[in-house]
């Protein structure tokens, strides 16, 4: 049973005290607001209400003087990201709930502060955006990017302590939290600041790739892809598509720049706006909410006068599939915030619940309040998925719905590794779509665990990799993340699916390619 939370004695972190940050955001005028007195929602809910409930995987401070420094530093330091940005994201989910754009929301399981270099950064935002633009080319939709990003520092575990050597330690809860090492595993308040600066240096480092010239650099000339390696007929003629649309937008790229022509430019402005002009939306799962609470910015509307209340940490959170009781702290949190906000649902989750779930978080029927993110397993779609998208629809809630093919079907090897494997993850997305299709509830996007970088953490894919192989390259820090190469061709394969096309009607001399009958499996 989840304890009731050990909240440290009436933290006063002066979210509510300080000059807002955030103020001109929302109309360019200034508004100080030194106390909050209306909640969004129910007149009952507080940035710190979320403290008196049940809160599961809790991390428990053995120095709560620390706590309470590092806490009170972090409420003072300026938002990481601005409430007209949380409102420009809530618009995009809206957009997503209704059908009108396609999400993609991915990153590493668990961020590393070491991993906080310009190499990997760029590499989390390039191959986002690849992906993006391959999955655009078949869904014809524009493609919504968010990060796994800038945040993504805290873990809930399957069991809170490990055994080594008959010694019992708690175990690795993110960067944020405690160390990898034996010896650092008590939770550091001092890492809570230091995530902070990793985080505030990330999304800096983001911003700066984010303008136009860099976001078509990143996404067309490093498309670091070899489509001949493809190991099958059907997806090799689609890489082949996709890198002469990506070369001739990239000539008509450099074309316009020179000229100033007019229908380039028509193209390249359409191109843009698939792709998305705005910066990568950021996101992490907020498991820690003493560090939510900390984030949180009060702001009034000035049309309304009424009172948002913004967690200036990331433009989304989500809470996950541990920590998603309808009366626990997570929920609670959650509820408040003006943020898109998101839940992990596993196939625990019984329709009724779901329905109550949304009663809570969006009492007032908002398009895209609240993303669904199903995690289910491979072999559980078809049986608990049509139920819950029953119960949403006829509940009048309109979420967005995005498909996790990564945590429903995770494995072990018999060497103790945590795998998972492609054609598993291909094939949740796959009877996923087809679930939603048939419920007319197309899915609005995936959530992903990649990295942009070479590991070896899944097994198969285009190039297959074996449980063998596992060990060559093998960095995550929790859960196993698909690598480049296996996340370009699930969008491949994503983007063909999506598209509907049926290459197998142009291809008729080739032969019946492995990737229809058996999905993931490309040519094997
Ligand atoms: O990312 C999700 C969870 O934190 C992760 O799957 C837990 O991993 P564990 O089962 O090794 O604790
Ligand atoms: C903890 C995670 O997933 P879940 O809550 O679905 O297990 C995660 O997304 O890293
Ligand atoms: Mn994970």
């Amino acid at each position: 049973m989840p304890a009731i939370h050990n909240a440290p004695p009436k933290l006063d972190l002066g979210h509510m005290a300080f000059e807002l940050s955030t103020k001109k955001a929302l109309s360019g005028q200034q508004h100080s607001q030194k106390t909050q007195t209306t909640a969004p929602t129910e007149t009952d809910w507080h940035p710190t209400s979320w403290r008196s409930k049940p809160v599961t995987q809790d991390i428990v401070y053995p120095d709560q003087g620390a706590l309470f420094k590092a806490l009170s530093k972090i409420s003072h330091l300026p938002s990481l990201v601005s409430a007209g940005e949380i409102e420009r994201a809530r618009e995009d989910y809206a957009r997503g709930a209704r059908g009108e754009a396609f999400f993609l929301h991915g990153g590493d399981c668990a961020e590393a502060f070491n991993e906080c270099t310009e190499d990997h950064i760029s590499a989390q935002l390039r191959i986002l955006l690849q992906m993006s633009f391959i999955i655009f080319m078949g869904a014809k939709t524009p493609v919504v990017r968010v990060g796994r990003i800038a945040g993504q520092y805290a873990k809930p575990r399957s069991k809170l302590t490990e055994v080594v050597d008959g010694k019992e330690y708690p175990s690795f809860r993110g960067d944020s939290v405690n160390g990898m090492d034996l010896t650092d595993r008590q939770p550091d308040p001092d890492r809570l600041v230091s995530a902070y600066f990793h985080s505030s240096t990330t999304i800096n480092y983001l911003r700066s790739l984010s303008s136009e010239q860099q976001l078509l650099d990143a996404a067309i000339k490093e498309l670091d892809f070899d489509a001949d390696s493809i190991d099958s007929e059907i997806l090799r003629v689609k890489a082949h598509q996709v890198h002469s649309r990506i070369e001739d937008a990239l000539l008509l790229y450099a074309s316009s720049a020179r000229n100033g022509d007019k229908a380039s430019s028509r193209t390249l402005d359409h191109l843009s706006r698939a792709m998305g002009s705005e910066m990568l939306w950021t996101s992490h799962e907020a498991l820690n909410l003493s560090l939510e609470e900390a984030s949180v910015r009060s702001v009034v509307d000035p049309v309304t006068g009424a009172t948002h209340h913004y967690d200036s940490s990331a433009h989304m959170i989500w809470t996950g599939e541990r920590t998603r009781q309808l009366e626990g702290g997570h929920i609670e949190f959650m509820r408040g915030l003006r943020n898109p906000i998101g839940c992990k649902i596993g196939p625990t989750m019984q329709p009724d619940e779901l329905v109550a779930l949304l009663n809570k978080l969006d009492p007032d029927y908002q398009d895209g309040r609240v993303t669904l993110i199903t995690r289910l397993g491979v072999d559980k779609v078809d049986r608990f998925l049509p139920p819950l998208i029953d119960a949403v629809q006829a509940s009048g809630h309109r979420p967005l719905w995005l498909c996790d093919p990564c945590h429903g079907n995770g494995k072990t090897t018999a060497t103790g590794i945590k795998t998972r494997d492609f054609a598993d993850i291909f094939g949740e997305i796959e009877k996923s779509i087809s679930v939603h299709n048939a419920m007319h509830n197309p899915l609005g996007g995936l959530h992903l665990e990649l990295t942009g970088d070479k590991v070896t953490e899944c097994t198969g894919g285009c190039i297959p990799l074996g449980e063998d192989q596992l060990g060559s390259a093998y960095k995550t820090l929790c859960d196993p993340r698909l690598s480049a190469e296996q996340s370009l061709h699930l969008a491949l394969l994503v983007s063909r699916r999506l598209e509907g096309d049926n290459l197998h009607a142009h291809l008729s001399s080739a032969p019946v390619s492995a990737a229809s009958s058996a999905p993931g499996s490309p040519g094997k």
